[in-house]
């Protein structure tokens, strides 16, 4: 059963092609900074143990347009993976904002396409594409079936006093102000990753998920108990274009001083602020040039960014009362070996040690990054949100 999984994030379009139950994908690949300048195409065909791979650069202005070319390039190019939009048994979706009303991977109809449009306005820079690329799936493989799978999904197990804001109770009973949380589906398969590589049930992990959004999760005996991101994907650590955790006196100063509307706040908190806010560019690698050259707000982005995932070190390590583990993930978690030491700096009094020649030494799998004396274990673990959606798209229908 041939399963193609579609994951749009703020900036990226991932996807792989899965000949399920078998892991290995057929192809896999990814478009990059989707509405600003660079945009590119990489795709890769795996077979007979080589790898095919296709690149094309241009502007891609939107996730509609990112699929479209996605979608050509598995029928056509030097090596077609299918013959014709029947050879797809099934989408996957990641979706970014389920509510409270999906714990599990979900057939989609018409029905779970009104919830997932309902939730626009609290996940702006994801919800609309996720559906955008819903309706292009369906017209492109018009006899698959669509299933979604929720980011929020992983973090039902969140108790409480750690979910409930306080404020009364009828914001939560009647209007559902609650955390929900967010990259659920990668902070899940990289805590799965690492209880399997710690051989401990019984674990308390800080999961660290740093892309174009940044999250962190705490994660006590396989479940998520905490997490930075809140009622929408915006809360928490710094990230590319998102302020994270910010006073909301700031929101009643600037409507009250600056008469903003509600759709300026949003574009600056959401679109305007983080790591391109502060330091000129959305994305760490043009940071990491910018601050090459000495340029001091972007060396202030950096600051501000590995500060927030430190303080949540803190915070998640008291909440578990320890931890065994923590996990860098995701695009900059994986590559920026510089912000891993940042955010491990002077942690050595909670038992954290970075080994600074592993550390740089990493390039791919998952990798132990810490010193030999260091009580915690500090993992690099690659994320694969696709692998994951796969699998849960095939216990769903099998
Ligand atoms: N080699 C690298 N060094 C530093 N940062 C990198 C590298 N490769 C990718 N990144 C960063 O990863 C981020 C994108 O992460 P990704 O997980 O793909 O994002 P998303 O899924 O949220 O769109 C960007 O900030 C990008 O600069
Ligand atoms: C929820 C979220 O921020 O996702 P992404 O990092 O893919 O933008
Ligand atoms: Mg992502």
């Amino acid at each position: 059963m041939n399963i193609l999984v579609i994951n749009s994030g703020s900036s990226s379009l991932k996807y792989q092609l899965f000949k399920m139950p078998n892991q290995s994908p057929i192809c896999s690949g990814l478009v990059e900074r989707i509405g600003i300048d660079g945009s590119y195409i990489k795709h890769t065909v795996f077979s007979n143990g080589e790898k095919l791979v296709t690149e094309k650069s241009g502007s891609i202005a939107d996730h509609g347009e990112a699929l479209k070319q996605v979608l050509a390039m598995l029928s056509g190019g030097e090596k077609p993976v299918i013959a014709s939009p029947e050879d797809i048994a099934a989408v996957g979706h990641r979706v970014v904002h389920g509510g409270e009303h999906f714990s599990g991977p979900t057939l989609i109809t018409d029905e779970v396409k009104a919830q997932i449009k309902k939730l626009f306005s609290l996940a702006p820079l994801h919800n609309p594409v996720n559906l955008k690329c819903i309706e292009v799936a369906e017209q492109t493989f018009k006899n698959a079936v669509q299933v979604a799978v929720f980011d929020t999904a992983f973090h039902q197990t969140i108790p409480a006093e750690a979910f409930r804001y306080a404020i009364p109770d009828k914001y939560y009973k009647e209007d559902g102000i609650r955390v929900y949380g967010f990259h659920g589906t990668s902070h899940k398969y990289v805590s799965e990753q690492a209880i399997m590589w710690l051989d401990k049930k019984e674990s308390k992990i800080i999961s660290i998920h740093l892309g174009n959004g940044c999250s962190m999760t705490a994660i006590k005996n396989g479940q998520s108990i905490d997490t930075s991101m809140g009622f929408g994907p915006l809360s928490g650590l710094v990230m590319g274009t998102r302020s994270g955790d910010i006073d909301p006196s700031v929101i009643f100063h600037l409507i009250e001083h600056a008469g903003y509307s509600l759709s300026q706040l949003s574009t600056l908190f959401n679109k305007e602020s983080g790591l391109l806010g502060v330091g000129g560019s959305s994305d760490m690698r043009d940071i990491r040039k910018l601050v090459a050259e000495g340029n001091d707000d972007a060396i202030l982005a950096l600051e501000l960014y590995a500060y927030r995932i430190k303080k949540f070190i803190g915070a998640y390590t008291a909440v578990m009362n320890g931890v065994d583990a923590i996990i860098f993930t995701a695009g900059v978690g994986e590559n920026d070996m510089a912000m891993r030491e940042s955010a491990c700096r002077e942690l050595d009094y909670l038992g954290i040690e970075l080994d600074n020649d592993a550390n740089a030494q990493y390039n791919g799998g998952i990798m132990d990054v810490s010193s030999r004396n260091s009580k915690v274990r500090i993992l690099v673990i690659p994320t694969n949100e696709e692998y994951e959606i796969a699998s849960q798209c095939y216990g769903l229908l099998n």
